[in-house]
Formats: C-alpha cells, sequence, structure tokens
C-alpha cells in the first residue's frame, strides 16, 4: 500500500487564494489594507529565507508588508521598544517576531510585549490561555494549517485517536489543544514517554513535532493513519553532491508511506501551510480589530473543524 500524499502546497495556494479575494473585498468596501509587520533579529540564513518568503506573499495577495530586520546585537530593550511602536501603529495589524531569537533575549518577555490582538503567531499568553478555555483566539500557525490539512484529509475528526509527538508551546501543545477542540482523542507524547513506539501505533492521526531528522519510524504507524510530519530538517545529502543539503521532516517518509493511509512531504505539506495561516491570521486580526466580522472563509474554516 501507498500513501495518499497530502498537497500542503495546493492547499495553502487556495488559501492564499481565498486570503487575496478577502483582501480586496476589504479595500473596496472598507477602504483598508491589512499591514503585517515581521521582524528579524541577526543572520540566521534559514530564518532569512523564511522571512523574505513571508514577506513575498504578503505582497502577493494584496497586503502591506512591513520587515524589520535588526542587528544580532539588538538589546532586549530595542526591540521591546520597537514592539511598542508597532502595537500603537495602526497600519500594522499583524506582528510576527521570527523565533529563535538571539540568545541575550527573554523570548518570553518579547512575546509577552506583543498586543494581544496583533499576535497573528497566537503565542502570547492571552491567546494560549484563551485557547486553552474555549475561549476565541488568535491560533498558532502551523497546528492551524495542519488542522486545515486533516480536515481536508479526512473529513470530521470526532473520535479519531490522536498522538502528537512533541509538547513544544508553539507547536505540540496548541495542536493537541486544537485535535482535543475537534473532539479528537488526544495524547502528548514526547522524549519521556515509555515506549513511544506503541504509543504512536495508536493514532489514527499521528503528529510528528519534535524536531528530530526522520526521528519516527515506519512500523510506528498504524496501517492507514493519516501522518502529519511538521519537522524541518536540513540535512547533508551526499547523494546529490558534495557539500549538498536537503530538507527531511521528522519523519522516515519512505518507510512511513507505505505504511499510511496519508502523509504529508516536506517539503511541501505543513511548511506552507504555515505562512498561508499567517495571512489568513492577519486579515482575522484586521477584521477584529475594527469590529468587522470574521471574513467568511475562515469563519466556514472555523465551523468545519470544531463543530
Ligand atoms: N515567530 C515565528 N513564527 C513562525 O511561524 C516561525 C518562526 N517564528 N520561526 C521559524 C519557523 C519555521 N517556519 C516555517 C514556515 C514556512 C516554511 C515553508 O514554507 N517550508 C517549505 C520549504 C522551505 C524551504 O525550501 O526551505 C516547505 O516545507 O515546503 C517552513 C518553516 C515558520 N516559523
Amino acid at each position: 500500500m501507498t500513501a495518499q500524499i497530502i498537497d500542503g502546497k495546493a492547499q495553502a495556494e487556495a488559501l492564499r487564494a481565498a486570503v487575496a479575494g478577502e483582501v480586496a473585498r476589504l479595500k473596496a468596501d472598507h477602504g483598508f489594507v491589512p499591514g503585517l509587520a515581521v521582524v528579524l533579529v541577526g543572520e540566521d540564513p534559514a530564518s532569512k529565507v523564511y522571512v523574505s518568503s513571508k514577506a513575498k506573499q504578503t505582497v502577493e495577495v494584496g497586503m502591506n508588508s512591513i520587515e524589520h530586520k535588526l542587528d544580532v546585537a539588538t538589546t532586549e530593550a530595542d526591540l521591546l521598544a520597537l514592539i511598542g511602536k508597532l502595537n500603537a501603529d495602526p497600519a500594522v495589524d499583524g506582528i510576527l517576531v521570527q523565533l529563535p531569537l538571539p540568545k541575550h533575549i527573554d523570548s518570553a518577555k518579547v512575546l509577552e510585549a506583543i498586543a494581544p490582538e496583533k499576535d497573528v503567531d497566537g503565542f502570547h499568553v492571552v491567546n494560549v490561555g484563551k485557547l486553552a478555555t474555549g475561549q476565541w483566539s488568535l491560533v498558532p500557525c502551523t497546528p492551524y494549517g495542519s488542522m486545515i490539512l486533516l480536515r481536508a484529509t479526512l473529513g470530521k475528526l470526532a473520535g479519531k485517536e490522536a498522538v502528537v509527538v512533541g509538547r513544544s508551546n508553539i507547536v505540540g501543545k496548541p495542536m493537541a489543544q486544537l485535535l482535543l477542540k475537534a473532539n479528537c482523542t488526544v495524547t502528548i507524547a514526547h522524549s519521556r514517554t515509555q515506549d513511544l513506539p506503541a504509543v504512536c501505533r495508536r493514532a489514527d492521526i499521528l503528529v510528528a513535532a519534535v524536531g528530530i531528522p526522520e526521528f519516527v519510524k515506519g512500523d510506528w504507524v498504524k496501517p492507514g493513519a493519516t501522518v502529519i510530519d511538521v519537522g524541518i530538517n536540513r540535512v547533508p545529502a551526499p547523494e546529490k553532491g558534495e557539500g549538498k543539503t536537503k530538507l527531511v521532516g521528522d519523519v522516515d517518509y519512505a518507510a512511513a508511506a507505505e505504511v499510511a493511509g496519508a502523509i504529508t512531504p516536506v517539503p511541501g505539506g505543513v511548511g506552507p501551510m504555515t505562512i498561508a495561516t499567517l495571512l489568513g491570521n492577519t486579515l482575522i486580526a484586521a477584521c477584529q480589530r475594527r469590529g468587522l466580522a470574521a471574513p467568511a472563509y475562515f469563519a466556514e474554516i472555523d465551523r468545519d473543524l470544531f463543530r
């Protein structure tokens, strides 16, 4: 058996087209253009690629992109001052501070400084708390995108056995919250889990978010399961030539695809959805802040996922 490959690239394109349509409608009917501010501190090459890709796609859907590229030696106080300015700027609807930040900056402090209504990453404790208590909130982009892929692949998720491997604040925990909200039976597994392969084999929905290349093996996957691979790991690829690299996920893709019912590839799976949902969150934040109803397309996604 060979798994259905879940086409995150195509789904992300569809989502971006819907965002572009809503942006045009807001401009025509309400006379404003949503703006997304992205802050990058330092020169991490992967972060630079992601940030320029975000800026490019922001402009492609018709929104304003405000980029702040700061020196690696930027102080925490200077970064907090910039966030204060962006919070107060009416042209800024969403603020994203690219992680990881340099070691001398306290990320938690920085994330808490972002106005919750502009927190398009959904990382602020106010948004985390709202999600955990069933209140409306901005939802972290990667888990949100993963949920949209699951819904498109499986239909209703209620009653399914879901195992999330990884307990980070940016993926594992919010992913578990969203699966729970969609009425799955949810297990969060991690590095201290006893007999991790056996726990994974229970899953109808297996989400790998550990940040270790090809960590989840083929025989950890229940036959027919849906596998969501959140990992983006750059590894050496000597088979492509001296000094070459490639991207792999947190799942041993070739082996898992023999067993799974459906699986996300890396690249072309969850990654593109992360940027599309970021743009969606910016649109939602822009509407919310102006007292406008959530765009129909997103209201429908939420109804679909959580009712
Ligand atoms: N505050 C914050 N919010 C984030 O959402 C955030 C962050 N910090 N720091 C880094 C991670 C990583 N991330 C990705 C987004 C898109 C792709 C993506 O589009 N990947 C493509 C390929 C990319 C490539 O070829 O390098 C794919 O999987 O097909 C990957 C990774 C967002 N992150």
